[in-house]
């Protein structure tokens, strides 16, 4: 469904993804792990065409999408959950998911049910300032905004941090019930090992701007934990 063949980019001068290839399968869960500060952002950035690629290529259902904006990707249906959720505290949930049908080409008027379906607890809060929930109710906020488009491809960027540990199962589930009813494909970056291991199919580990390994879940050896992961 996505395929990243020989992606550079650079931030000024500073050569910051070298030669990074990814493929993302329809249906699965994709996992891009890797310590802080190795590339896995910029590469979600570059995907979602939020920072400029000095070469390569990025091809989505057949389309390659690297020279078009964002709002064009967007309405392509790629949805992004980025980092830190960046939900809008003073507005309420009903006003933040509006925001979400603003975004690319597809313009929609109304929240679509499957919103409501996955998330009920939005639908009792739509009055509620978003700001007033707690954290694992933002994050649902946000992935909410990222649905409203109805995007075949769902890219979350670590969606467990700063949420309390009995809700980060409660976001796994999530993303597992993304793939089952609304049939999802789900790219995600993420450190947390237990997690990565509840919902994904697939990982790629990066260092230092460079994919380094790859492979189904049952791949993820020890090793390749101590070299690349453990901090
Ligand atoms: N806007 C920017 N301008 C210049 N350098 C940047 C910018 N954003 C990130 N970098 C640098 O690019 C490198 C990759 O950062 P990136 O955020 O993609 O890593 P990451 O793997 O997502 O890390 P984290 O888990 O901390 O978010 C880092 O060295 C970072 O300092």
């Amino acid at each position: 469904m996505l395929t990243i063949e020989h992606l550079n980019q650079y931030y000024g001068e500073s050569h910051i993804l070298w030669d990074v290839d990814l493929e993302v399968e329809q249906g699965r869960c994709t996992c891009l792990m890797g310590r802080n500060g190795v590339g896995k952002t910029t590469t979600l950035g570059c995907i979602m065409g939020l920072v400029p690629v000095r070469s390569g290529q990025i091809v989505f259902n057949g389309q390659d999408i690297v020279r078009l904006a964002a709002e064009e990707r967007a309405g392509l249906g790629i949805g992004y959950v980025p980092q830190g959720r960046q939900i809008f505290p003073l507005l309420t949930v009903e006003e933040n998911l509006r925001i979400g049908l603003n975004t690319g080409r597809r313009k929609r008027k109304k929240i679509p049910e499957l919103v409501f379906e996955l998330f009920p607890v939005l639908a009792e809060m739509l009055g509620r300032r978003g700001g007033d929930l707690s954290g694992g109710q933002q994050q649902q906020l946000a992935i909410g905004r990222a649905l409203v488009l109805e995007p075949s491809l769902l890219i979350l960027d670590e969606p467990t941090e700063g949420i309390q540990p009995n809700i980060v199962h409660e976001i796994g589930e999530i993303i597992r019930r993304l793939q089952r009813e609304a049939g999802m494909t789900v790219l995600l970056v993420e450190q947390k090992l237990p997690f990565v291991r509840q919902v994904a199919d697939r990982f790629f580990i990066m260092d230092r701007g460079r994919v380094m390994a790859r492979g189904h879940l049952d791949d993820l050896t020890d090793d390749l934990v101590r070299d690349y992961l453990t901090v």
